[in-house]
């Protein structure tokens, strides 16, 4: 990948924030269900199940859709593939929010969801268009992109405050809000398409191959850390996306008697001090030279604030700080310690297979915890019928820190990352 002269950083960093903004909407609209769980099942009778449907089927198809997803970003360039996918979203949206019935409503959020995972990958591309060579700041740059979509998850949990109105007439406004929030993304996306335009003719940016396509015989390089750390990644964000972004919210108010708009609001803290933590932690560990530690604890974090949420009545800030830390902490190593594991070449391979399994992680945690709810009989009048869920979200979150410790032990002692450091790709990689 080379080009001539580097675009100018204003360049550069208008399109982060045109990208970011069309993330922003993506990010909202992906925890727009958790907010209208408890009134879509009041109001239209949905089970568990079919609630945790709606977030599972978001992830199922991208488990084949995300190579895909980075085959067409490739091929068309992450300008257009941007403004395709948000298309793809923004119509998804609309379906979600004015289908008459639940087989229209997961339709929407299918059609949603394989937009919004390739989306992702073309924001990652976008940010790699702009910031290549020594010195580049990609690394900020990707962290500024995944802290404005925490804005956006904040933005969705925090909608029954600001949008208390909309609220108040049912579950369908608060999904033509979402709605809304789309057709922005799609706008800042054709923005993105136009400003990008004249660097891309000038051939200012990356035109040969990139070295992010998925090749299946990269699997065979990949050493043991490599797959300990993607079984976390499975792990992890399955419990932290099926319970943060499907079901705790109605877990707060059903278990814990909060009205939709605390509920909300506590569940939010965890994006909003995920937008500053996360390239906080990033820069600290960058800084320390450590990852695997920072991983450990943040992996620590989940099982630990799982259990006084099921076994105590502590205040809930407890378990929301806890939680924000870990989803600020993870994120913010995981990514950065996957490019020094695997060598650059394979990075794209490695970073695609790992969202291939965390989106059949994610989809099946959904479909397992709405099951489990269900068939207890979860409501507020049974709130112990959430235990099975909590127990299962435990067990899972227990197994990612035994994943977290083992690579830590294996691969990320202070001796390893330091040649990890002097050689990146390959001293972790055994
Ligand atoms: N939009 C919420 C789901 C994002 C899933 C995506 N595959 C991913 O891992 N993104 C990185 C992140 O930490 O959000």
């Amino acid at each position: 990948m080379s080009a001539a002269v580097a675009p100018s950083a204003a360049r550069a960093w208008l399109v982060i924030l045109l990208v970011a903004v069309s993330g922003y909407g993506n990010y909202y609209c992906y925890d727009a269900i958790g907010p209208v769980a408890d009134l879509l099942q009041q109001q239209r009778g949905f089970s568990d199940a079919q609630i945790g449907l709606l977030n599972a089927i978001y992830s199922l198809p991208n488990v084949v859709m995300v190579l895909v997803g980075g085959l067409l970003v490739d091929r068309f360039g992450a300008p257009l593939m941007t403004l395709a996918t948000a298309t793809l979203c923004l119509v998804g949206a609309l379906l979600t929010a004015f289908s008459p019935d639940f087989y229209g409503m997961a339709a929407g959020r299918l059609l949603f969801g394989i937009g919004a995972e390739t989306m992702g990958i073309a924001s990652l591309a976008a940010a790699a268009d702009y910031f290549h060579g020594p010195g580049s700041r990609v690394a900020l740059a990707m962290a500024s992109l995944l802290a404005i979509g925490r804005l956006g998850s904040y933005s969705a949990d925090m909608s029954p405050t600001w949008f208390a109105g909309a609220y108040a007439q049912g579950w369908q406004p608060p999904l033509v809000i979402a709605a809304v929030m789309a057709a922005t993304s799609c706008l800042a996306a054709a923005l993105y398409w136009w400003a990008d335009r004249g660097p891309r003719r000038a051939g200012q940016l990356p035109t040969s191959q990139r070295a992010e396509a998925f090749v299946w015989r990269d699997l065979l390089h990949f050493g043991r850390a490599y797959w300990v750390m993607l079984l976390l990644c499975v792990l992890w964000y399955a419990v932290i996306l099926a319970f943060r972004s499907t079901f705790s919210i109605k877990y707060f108010q059903h278990v814990h008697e909060l009205d939709l708009a605390t509920a909300g609001e506590m569940n939010s803290y965890v994006f909003l001090a995920a937008v500053v933590a996360t390239p906080a932690f990033g820069w600290l560990c960058d800084r320390q030279g450590r990852y695997a530690p920072f991983l450990a604890f943040g992996a620590l974090l989940l099982p630990l604030a799982l259990a006084i949420l099921a076994l105590t009545h502590w205040n809930l800030w407890i378990t929301t700080v806890l939680i924000g830390v870990s989803y600020s902490l993870v994120p913010a190593v995981m990514w950065p310690l996957a490019s020094r594991l695997v060598s650059a070449q394979r990075l794209g391979t490695a970073i695609g297979l790992m969202w291939v399994v965390q989106n059949a992680g994610v989809g099946g945690a959904n479909l397992v915890a709405g099951w489990l709810n269900d068939r207890a009989g979860a409501s507020a009048a049974n709130p112990a019928g959430y235990d099975g869920m909590m127990l299962f979200f435990g067990t899972a979150s227990t197994l990612g820190l035994a994943c977290a410790l083992a690579l830590w032990w294996t691969a990320g002692r202070r001796h390893h990352e330091l040649r990890a450091a002097t050689s990146p790709g390959h001293a972790a990689a055994g």
